[in-house]
């Protein structure tokens, strides 16, 4: 279970990007996290992995706190909190399989690390893993002989390599195109529940969240201003989250049917 409380994060002495902002997540929920370009999706993401230093509150992930961890004690909650990112990170000159071997980085020592001698265990379920998601057939192919879509199946699969507790995804299909979107929301939704595991998705696409996802947060200028069902999130929170703010109007489209349509970027 996640359990954030009382959360702020200001950066320098600029006026605070979130604004003591609460959030629980039990079970293998999917919770998609939108509001407007600014309004503090990432920044709340990269508190929970502590890629952000949190300014004050607290950030609890089943029963351990995060936000006063140091050293070795950060580091192996860090591994337990899985990310995907945009622009999927891979490292383009290493194969597929040895990037979703990253994953497991937190876990083996430095001359395993060096060597690339990973336990014949980690090989087997990161082969499991590339099964289940489509990948294993590009196991010795250079991560930058693939697709986008492909790609962040990578991505995918080196976050869960972690065997995390949570998994946070930072606007995973912005990079990709609207059925490869699509693909990738479907593949994480159905990974949460067979895994068990929460999945905190940021997100700009309204009807993919809407979609995709079972619990709808909308963040606006830090604060929480929407916290409920997709059937729930209608005219009425689009124009609270989004109302006054130039946005692409494809992005926020709530509509079911639209929902293959709704995704403003280009493919990659
Ligand atoms: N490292 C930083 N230093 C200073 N200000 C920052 C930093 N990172 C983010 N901000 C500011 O914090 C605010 C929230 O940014 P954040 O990236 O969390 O928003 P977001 O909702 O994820 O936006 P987007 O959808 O565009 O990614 C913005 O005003 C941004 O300029």
């Amino acid at each position: 279970m996640l359990e954030i409380s009382k959360l702020v994060k200001r950066y320098g002495r600029d006026e605070p990007v979130l604004k003591e902002l609460d959030l629980t997540v039990e079970g293998s929920s999917v919770v998609s996290i939108v509001g407007a370009s600014g309004a503090g999706k990432s920044t709340m993401l990269r508190c929970i992995n502590r890629l952000v230093e949190p300014t004050s509150g607290s950030i609890r992930l089943n029963g351990t706190e995060l936000v006063t961890l140091k050293g070795r004690e950060l580091r192996r909650a860090r591994r337990k909190i899985g990310m995907v990112f945009q622009g999927f990170n891979l490292i383009d000159r290493l194969t597929v399989m040895e990037n979703v071997l990253a994953g497991r980085l937190g876990y083996v020592n430095l001359f395993q690390a060096i060597t690339r001698r990973y336990p014949q265990s980690d090989i087997e379920r990161a082969f499991q893993l590339m099964e289940r998601v489509g990948i294993a057939h590009y196991a010795n192919k250079r991560a930058d002989e693939l697709s986008g879509g492909e790609r962040q199946r990578v991505g995918v699969v080196r976050a869960l390599m972690q065997e995390p507790e949570i998994l946070l995804a930072d606007e995973p299909t912005a990079s990709l195109d609207p059925r490869t979107s699509e693909q990738i929301m479907k593949l994480l939704q159905s990974l949460a529940h067979e895994l068990s595991l929460p999945v905190l998705i940021n997100i700009h696409n309204v009807a993919q969240a809407k979609a995709y996802t079972e619990r709808i947060v909308g963040l606006r200028h830090g604060r929480m201003i929407f916290d409920g069902a997709p059937a729930d999130f209608g005219k009425e929170a689009l124009d609270a989250i989004y109302g006054g703010i130039e946005t692409a109007e494809e992005e926020i489209t709530a509509e079911p049917g639209r929902s293959t349509q709704g995704v403003a970027h280009d493919s990659t």
